[in-house]
């Protein structure tokens, strides 16, 4: 069906709508008629909502009854190209169109007509009277570091009434004011110069420049602290110079204020900021300016890749193997991958910047199908670190710590040389299991099949698979024996403690992200670090991605064996990219740098991988084991997840779809399973697993939709399925 591109009034339109109805509905084009593509207000039964033309209605509808579009948004139509990307999307994740297009239009007030708006910020006087909930006010203002807030959205992120708010304007502590809605954002200038590049990073930013203009994925592999921002950088500022929209999507936690300061001086303005931080008028503005062209650079987490850009013309994804491109929740899909879908329509160009590719993107590289590039030293003096075991059999380690002999000593050494170590341990909290020593039971989560984890700071245990918290006990909630309930093994918080008793006279930082208030306070203590601001940094995986602190020359990584363990067929991978990523921190300055591993098993291929640093012969045989194995990158894999909240039927429906597993056959796709899934009971539901594997080739989608086609699920079971799964739990 052809889609005219515009409908008179009175015309026949197909409306798509976020509400889960699964296909787009027919209306009449309202007075003055329609764009395809124009983002509308329907009626439906008694609401009205926000869709989306989707070109011509399908005519199944009595003419007579059909209702009228209401209105017609003041924002511009959403694209072609992006109508196309999330049908596609929708497709391959198999999701339901409708929530696909949710991801498309999350921002509110889309329909609000532009002008004046009230807002609400900090001003200068401290109010007189001080009470807990005036506190949070002036919290949230700061945090956000001056930006004016909605008084609803305010009081709402404070926890208070909006009264606390007028209060506080009366005293002066917070100002009311009147702005215009949606201020234009400053201009970035391409042409200012950027830093001068060594020899190869100028072939790199050239190569990219030179395959501008059109689709095409590029790997920009190069090893950490060798300048692929700097390189990608040039992409940016060709691309801008062209008059195209760019984007660069960060793993959320590294949108750090570091990398804002590296645009800012390199193009003289802030980029525009998408993530989970940004306020929710922020949000609008910068969707309506994706849509107008008058926004030049978008900097964000996952989501970005669904603003509706006017003319978008490269996607950065850098640290492209971070596991957090992979949402697992809601609509299931890989932004690294979709990123590469997107560019194909947009006829964009991709750069997947890392020091540590995934394997699926290795692989494509080698086969051709993606341009690779590499940076293969250090930017100017600085050398990579020096990598080393330290074998834990030959440590004589104190009962209740962590940190051996060797690295106690490398410690105290750059403590007296005023340097900065970092001590690696991926646990959050203060122990993972909290053990009765009277009769050897394990606190667990009272809804979910997993430990509770000790987190001292907050004085509570806490479920890490679904965020409740308990006070810790006295006394052992099994045998009822007071006393004994021990803490075991160690969390970043009980390595705080061990580095407090030894070295008593260090400034410790711990950066683990549940000990931060805000993504700003988290922030602002890593420029504290890089302007040397610790002696000791103890960190989980955030410390790993994207930091540059001069001064750290040491990278102790506690328990080098943790992601060893488990069956996941990327653990290798990961553990290998972790390691290397956290390595990669050390020595980025002029002073050299080392990274000592703990390990109890120094001869383990991936340690001593790890180690040698030889990363293409560790892929290659990577590659190699998953090619025979037939897995992903060279095989197909669907998880199946069957929720609920009893076990038996989750099961009943498991083995019977195994039984009737025909279509699958047809395209030579076997099936695994029904069996609990490796965390069996997740916020009081059953959870049971199958895992659907084919060749390469195979049209999946097409067999598991056949498969499933006609599925009956008892009241409050789900199904999700998740293409390309990246964990198993
Ligand atoms: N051409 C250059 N001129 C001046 N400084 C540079 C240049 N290239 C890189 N640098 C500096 O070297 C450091 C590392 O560069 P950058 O952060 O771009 O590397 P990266 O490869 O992205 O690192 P990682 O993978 O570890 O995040 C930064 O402080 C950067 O400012
Ligand atoms: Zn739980």
């Amino acid at each position: 069906m052809s889609d005219p591109g515009w409908f008179e009034e009175g015309a026949r339109v197909a409306v798509l709508t976020a509400e889960p109805i699964g296909k787009p509905l027919d209306y009449r084009a309202p007075e003055g008629g329609c764009f395809s593509g124009a983002f509308v207000e329907v009626p439906l039964g008694p609401r009205k909502v926000l869709g989306v033309v989707w070109g011509r209605g399908a005519g199944d509808f009595d003419m007579a009854k059909l209702r009228s579009v209401i209105r017609v948004f003041d924002v511009a139509p959403m694209r072609e190209e992006l109508r196309d990307f999330l049908l596609r999307m929708a497709d391959y994740t198999m999701t339901a169109l409708p929530q696909v297009l949710r991801l498309a239009t999350r921002a509110p007030g889309l329909g609000d007509p532009p002008g004046l708006r009230r807002i609400y910020r900090l001003g200068g006087d401290a109010p007189a009277r001080m009470t807990d909930a005036r506190t949070r006010v002036l919290e949230v203002l700061r945090d956000h570091g001056g930006a004016g807030f909605h008084l609803g959205e305010l009081a709402h992120l404070a926890e208070v009434t909006p009264q606390v708010v007028k209060g506080l304007v009366k005293t002066g502590a917070v100002i009311e004011a009147e702005v215009p809605r949606d201020l234009p954002f400053p201009r970035l200038d391409p042409n200012l110069p950027g830093k001068a590049l060594s020899q190869a990073q100028a072939q790199a930013a050239d190569a990219l420049r030179a395959g501008a203009g059109g689709y095409s994925t590029t790997l920009l592999k190069g090893v950490t602290g060798s300048g692929k921002t700097e390189v990608y950088l040039e992409a940016v500022a060709h691309c801008l110079a062209q008059g195209r929209q760019a984007l660069v999507l960060l793993p959320e936690i590294a949108l750090s204020s570091e990398f804002l300061a590296r645009v800012e001086a390199r193009f003289g303005a802030l980029p525009g900021e998408w993530h989970s931080g940004v306020t929710q008028s922020e949000r609008r503005r910068l969707w309506k300016a994706c849509g107008s062209g008058d926004v030049q650079l978008v900097v964000g987490a996952r989501s970005a890749l669904f603003l509706p850009f006017r003319d978008l013309g490269l996607i950065v994804v850098d640290e492209e193997h971070d596991g957090s491109y992979k949402q697992e929740e809601g609509v299931l899909y890989n932004a690294r991958d979709m990123a590469v879908l997107r560019a194909s329509l947009a006829s964009a160009q991709v750069v997947l910047a890392s020091a540590t590719p995934s394997l699926e993107s290795w692989v494509n590289a080698s086969a051709g199908k993606y341009a690779r590039l590499d940076l293969g030293a250090r930017f100017g003096t600085a050398e990579m670190p020096d990598m080393g075991a330290i074998d834990m059999r030959e440590e004589a380690l104190e009962a209740g710590s962590w940190i051996g002999p060797t690295l106690v000593s490398e410690v105290t050494r750059r403590i007296a040389e005023g340097q900065q170590s970092m001590l690696f341990l991926n646990r959050r909290g203060y122990a993972p299991v909290t053990i009765c020593r009277a009769c050897g039971h394990q606190i667990a989560c009272d809804h979910c099949d997993a430990r509770m984890v000790e987190h001292r700071f907050l004085k509570r245990l806490v479920c890490h698979q679904c965020g409740e918290t308990k006070p810790i006990p006295t006394k052992c909630p099994s045998c009822e024996v007071e006393g004994k309930l021990a803490p075991v093994g160690p969390g970043v918080e009980r390595l705080a403690e061990e580095v407090t008793r030894r070295f008593p006279d260090a400034r410790l930082s711990v950066l683990s992200s549940d000990l931060f208030g805000s993504a700003r306070a988290l922030k602002e203590t890593i420029v504290e670090i890089a302007n040397g601001g610790a002696d000791i940094i103890i960190g989980t995986q955030i410390v790993a991605k994207g930091h540059n602190f001069p001064k750290l020359t040491l990278v102790g990584v506690i328990d080098a064996d943790l992601g060893l363990q488990g069956s996941d067929l990327r653990a290798a991978e990961k553990t290998f990219q972790l390691m290397r990523q956290v390595a990669g921190r050390a020595g980025r300055a002029e002073d050299k740098g080392v990274a000592l591993l703990q390990t109890f098993q120094p001869e383990h291929p991936v340690i001593r991988a790890i180690l040698g640093g030889d990363e293409e012969a560790f892929w290659a045989q990577e590659a190699a084991a998953r090619q025979a194995q037939g897995v992903p990158p060279y095989g197909r894999m669907a998880g199946i997840i069957l929720s609920g909240p009893d076990l038996q039927p989750l099961f009943d429906i498991g083995s019977q779809l195994a039984r009737n597993d025909g279509a699958l056959r047809r395209v030579g796709a076997q099936v695994f399973g029904p069996a609990p899934a490796p965390i069996a009971r997740v916020r009081g539901r059953h959870r049971v697993r199958m895992l659907i594997k084919a060749d390469k080739g195979a049209p999946l989608q097409a067999a598991l939709k056949g498969w499933l086609k006609g599925l009956r699920l008892p009241n409050n079971a789900r199904i999700a399925v998740d293409i390309d799964p990246q964990s198993f739990f």
